[in-house]
């Protein structure tokens, strides 16, 4: 699997964040992408998801699956985890595998993964900052897609998190899956650079 970006150019509000970006990245792969505040490094994982539209160039996915759009071969894991508050941990997960696909094990699988199986009852409302993002993680493995789009994926996350972290993302890549984390802190595992420059 390929994921290619040519000659990409990002206007939001009228001005323009970046053109003529190039990069790609390949399975088993995983991208950081830095670059100043404002230089637009959410706004590149928002393109890549489909949530924003490029005002020039072209993002294609080669090798996957043909029948599926790239959005939906994707997870894009935002600043603000997108968690239900009245719904528990556990419930969060089967609102997710309902909703996206996934299998129960794998829901399961998942709470252990990041630490969170004790408080699986709890409403996500209680949850600390940390154990939400862990949540969000948990996400990552519940339902299976082979591209991860990741906005700083590690805030918030203590340091055994941020281990678990890494060690859930080895695993991904190890299964010939593709990562782009838009990141001002190290991630812990082996990563290509793109630096975006900006207009800022
Ligand atoms: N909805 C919007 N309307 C207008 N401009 C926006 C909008 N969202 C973001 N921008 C602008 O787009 C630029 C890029 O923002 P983006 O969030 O992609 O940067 P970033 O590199 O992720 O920054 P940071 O490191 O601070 O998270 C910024 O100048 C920002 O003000």
């Amino acid at each position: 699997m390929r994921l290619a970006g040519q000659g990409l150019r990002c206007v939001r509000g009228g001005r323009e964040v970046f053109a003529a970006l190039d990069f790609s990245a390949e399975s088993g792969e995983a991208v950081a992408v830095v670059g100043p505040n404002g230089a637009g490094k959410t706004s590149l994982l928002r393109l890549i998801a489909g949530l924003l539209q490029p005002a020039a160039g072209t993002i294609t996915l080669h090798g996957g699956d043909d029948e599926m759009s790239l959005a939906e071969q994707a997870h894009y894991l935002g600043h603000r985890d997108a968690l239900k508050p009245a719904l528990s941990v556990a419930e969060n997960l089967d609102f997710w595998q309902r909703f996206l696909g996934g299998e129960p094990a794998d829901a399961a699988e998942s709470l252990s993964a990041v630490g969170l199986a004790h408080i699986a009852h709890l409403p996500a409302a209680y949850l600390s900052a940390g154990q939400r993002r862990r949540l969000s993680i948990a996400r990552l493995i519940a339902v299976r897609r082979p591209l991860w789009l990741l906005d700083e994926p590690t805030s918030a996350l203590d340091t055994a998190g941020q281990q678990m972290f890494a060690r859930v993302v080895a695993g991904h890549l190890a299964g010939g899956g593709l990562v782009i984390a838009a990141t001002h802190l190290p991630l812990g595992i082996d990563t290509r650079e793109l630096r975006i420059r900006g207009m800022v």
